[in-house]
């Protein structure tokens, strides 16, 4: 039987190599034949795969892109605004599978994420769905982290108050990041050096550098390093940001709800972190439930998800961005009752927003089709 050709537009982007990292490692290229497209190195050398490849295509080319059976790309929201309908209106009729938002909330769309929803992904395929995207990162990683208790029908509404890092900006902004931390630490460097400086003149520097309007804030417009920003993507009329409006659509969506939403709401923060999300939820539970039964329920649901006791030593050895950083694996913990009642509980999830957050399900969704 032939292989599917697949068109890879964006592999070289930070979303696109963690995606090409994951496909090297499950050895996706064995079972398809890949075309790499670029918006700017048409002709060059493709990306070492193992095995031999056409030279890079140029991914504004129509004609070219029509000849493909499949098409990933995590080139970004412009590109698939600009591409993707003169692709579908000259009559091109391959799967899309996408990792920016612009098509996410299409009726004809599906957002992707296997472990939670293969249901609602079958079903489509069966319907004649063609398109499929990627899901936000906080929203993938709450519904991993969480999955037992919204597949039970245990969760009559949620708040997610998140902490994310710095790589859900890009590249550019992991790299300003660390600049900034870098400065902060110079501008104290002999007084750290010297146990007996007092920690308030320590202190008032590094606010007064913080303050000073030197630290280099291109990408993130304010400081974050000895900081938070609590506002990500852009504002809406209705007070929240659309990081937050994200978390109730998405996550409906993904789930395959019609009718009622479940309500999900909270605040969008970003954090120092490199490339791990994490989240603090309050969930209102439709009954009281053991805490035991619910780690239960949330262990048995994916393989990724890792329940830590609610104990600090646990706590601190595996429910952190340091632990989770670079690895599929999805810690939650911090489950307990809380004062408001029976039915209200806490719950605490950190993953890396490039992986599940990002690259994941693209090539998961790949899989299915190969396999379909
Ligand atoms: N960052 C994130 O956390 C998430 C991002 N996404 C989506 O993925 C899209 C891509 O994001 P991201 O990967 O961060 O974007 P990048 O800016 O890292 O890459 C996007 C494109 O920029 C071009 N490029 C230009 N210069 C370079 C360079 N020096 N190194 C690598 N690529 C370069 C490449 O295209 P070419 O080869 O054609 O020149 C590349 O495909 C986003 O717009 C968003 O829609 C989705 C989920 C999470
Ligand atoms: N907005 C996310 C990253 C991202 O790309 O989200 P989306 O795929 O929904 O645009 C963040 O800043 O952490």
């Amino acid at each position: 039987m032939s292989k599917h050709t697949v068109g890879l537009v964006g592999w070289r982007g930070m979303v696109g190599s963690v995606l090409m990292q994951r496909m090297m490692e499950e050895k996706d290229f064995d079972h398809i034949d890949p075309v790499f497209f670029t918006t700017s190195q048409t002709g060059q050398k493709g990306p070492e795969i193992g095995k031999d490849i056409p030279l890079l295509q140029d991914a504004s080319d129509i004609e070219s892109l029509k000849k493909m059976d499949i098409i990933i790309t995590c080139q970004g929201g412009d590109y698939t605004k600009a591409i993707y309908p003169q692709l579908r209106n000259a009559g091109w009729k391959g799967y899309w599978i996408d990792a920016a938002s612009s098509l996410r909330m299409e009726k004809d769309a599906i957002i992707v994420l296997d472990p939670v929803n293969l249901n609602v992904i079958k079903q489509g395929l069966t319907d004649g769905v063609k398109t499929f995207v990627g899901g936000n990162c906080t929203v993938s990683l709450m519904l991993l982290a969480l999955g037992g208790l919204f597949e039970k029908g245990h969760i009559e509404w949620m708040t997610s108050m998140t902490y994310q890092a710095a790589s859900g900006g890009g590249a550019r902004h992991m790299r300003e990041l660390i600049n900034q931390m870098g400065m902060l630490q110079g501008s104290v460097a002999s007084e750290l050096a010297d146990p007996a400086s007092a920690i308030l003149e320590i202190d008032r520097k590094v606010a007064e550098t913080m303050r000073s309007g030197k630290l280099p804030t291109d990408q993130f417009g304010v400081p974050l390093a000895g900081s938070l920003i609590p506002y990500i993507d852009s504002q809406l009329d209705n007070g929240q940001s659309r990081e937050e409006w994200k978390a109730q659509a998405e996550a409906n969506k993904i789930l395959g709800i019609d009718g009622k939403p479940i309500p999900v709401d909270g605040l969008c923060v970003r954090i120092g972190a490199m490339r791990c999300h994490s989240q603090a939820y309050t969930i209102k539970l439709n009954k009281d439930i053991p805490v035991a039964d619910i780690e239960g329920l949330l262990a048995e649901h994916n393989q990724w998800v890792d329940v830590v006791p609610n104990d600090k030593e646990a706590t601190m050895q595996r429910l952190t961005p340091t632990v989770a950083t670079g690895t599929l694996g999805i810690p939650v913990g911090r489950i307990r009752k809380l004062n408001m009642g029976p039915e209200y509980i806490s719950a605490f999830s950190v993953g890396d927003q490039l992986l599940w957050g990002a690259a994941e399900p693209l090539r998961r969704m790949l899989r299915i089709l190969l396999n379909d």
